[in-house]
């Protein structure tokens, strides 16, 4: 009986502290609990799944250390090494933590009865007192399991807070954890040189995680010197090669650069000439261009700050200031309907009767980037 009692009270604890949130069943609270317990005694004999683990504030729960992302979901960033199985049970308790709102579903749908009680009945008495005497009451009318399961139910109604996607980032060194991770149900999202990046989606409803990259962004460099000669490359490598095809410099645009940027490096790059951006004239936007991804290709227009070619040893075949004329009649350019347009594009702008697009520096709070539009055009209406 006392031990009832000492229940009881721990059941009245529960209801009254607003910051208790518990998986939304009483089943996964149980089986929280008990994998909890296995974390701890497997932290205490292993120095690095201390490190690793934390004890979540709300549920008690032993879960992996975790920031959350600005759409509902959370980040953990995997940095010392542990032993799979117990990364495994790790994963799982945290899991189980940031499911419930899955769990919540599941139990309205199961314990409609139980639900209507307890939002007739239970929500409606807001005095702190009546809910002490509520719970003592149904202590010991239903004994501490049943009554254990329906506070953690409570709680859950009151205060549920389930996350949606989970990111896991497994540095270089960590990839045997890829393993246990993929057998709770992540996915690889994306890799970069020095981590991989998982993922998974906690709700019933189909996940919205946008995909990585879905384009490569490359550019084309259209230079005119003032006695009408365009720069041109032959290429060591790629489609072209050994086709004696003189083409635009050609490039892509690296991350974290701007394509006024990556075009002037390129062309630097290529042919060692150095040169001021002018205009994004035109871009093209291909599929399946490199592996799976889409093509964004900007034909850029820079003009020349130095005349002297030094081509790029390890990609440039040859490299040259080519007679505008001369280079528009080679049959790959007459024949390619890309190149065609390029080239009429090009005549149009060096001709002054074409106007492109010119970056314009532009802010947000949280943002800075380039808005490329057609300045002129915009300017003389104002
Ligand atoms: N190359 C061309 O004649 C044309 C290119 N473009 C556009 O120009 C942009 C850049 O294209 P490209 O210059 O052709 O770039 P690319 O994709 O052929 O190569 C870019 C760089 O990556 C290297 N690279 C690519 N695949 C490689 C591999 N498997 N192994 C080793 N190195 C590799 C290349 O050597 C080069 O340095 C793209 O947007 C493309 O659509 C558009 C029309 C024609």
């Amino acid at each position: 009986m006392s031990c009832r009692l000492a229940k009881s009270y721990g059941f009245i604890r529960l209801l009254m502290n607003p910051r208790l949130r518990f998986p939304a069943d009483g089943f996964s609270a149980f089986r929280s609990c008990s994998t909890a317990t296995r974390i701890r005694s497997m932290s205490a004999s292993s120095s690095s799944t201390n490190l690793m683990a934390g004890e979540d504030a709300n549920s008690g729960v032993t879960v992996l250390p975790a920031v959350e992302d600005k759409y509902g979901g959370v980040m953990t960033e995997i940095s010392h090494p542990m032993d799979p199985s117990a990364f495994s049970a790790l994963l799982q308790s945290s899991l189980s933590t940031w499911t419930t709102q899955r769990h919540r579903k599941s139990f309205e749908w199961q314990s409609v009865d139980v639900t209507l009680f307890l939002k007739a009945i239970v929500f409606p008495m807001r005095a702190r007192e009546t809910m002490c005497y509520f719970a003592t009451t149904l202590t010991i009318a239903l004994g501490p399991e049943v009554t254990c399961m329906i506070a953690a139910c409570l709680q859950t109604f009151l205060y549920t807070q389930g996350k949606k996607g989970v990111w896991i980032k497994l540095p270089r060194q960590l990839i045997g954890l890829a393993e246990a991770a993929v057998k709770e149900g992540f996915w690889f999202h994306h890799a970069e040189k020095d981590y991989l990046m998982l993922v998974y989606w906690i709700p019933i409803e189909g996940d919205t995680i946008p995909s990585n990259a879905s384009h490569r962004v490359g550019i084309g460099a259209f230079v005119i010197n003032h006695n009408k000669e365009v720069l041109v490359v032959q290429e060591k490598t790629g489609r072209f090669q050994g086709q004696g095809i003189w083409k635009f410099p050609t490039g892509v645009v690296n991350e974290g650069e701007y394509i006024h940027d990556g075009s002037v490096r390129e062309v630097k790059e290529e042919t060692g000439v150095d040169t001021e951006f002018v205009q994004v004239l035109a871009f093209r936007q291909t599929h399946k261009a490199f592996f799976e991804k889409s093509d964004l290709f900007f034909v850029c227009m820079l003009k020349p700050l130095s005349l002297e070619i030094n081509a790029q040893e390890t990609e440039i075949e040859a490299a040259q200031w080519m007679p505008w004329e001369e280079y528009t009649k080679q049959p790959f350019v007459q024949n390619h309907e890309l190149l065609r347009y390029m080239t009429a594009i090009c005549s149009a702008k060096a001709n002054g009767d074409y106007e492109g697009f010119t970056p314009l520096r532009v802010s947000a709070p949280d943002q800075q980037g380039n808005l490329y539009f057609n300045t002129r055009d915009l300017h003389s209406r104002h």
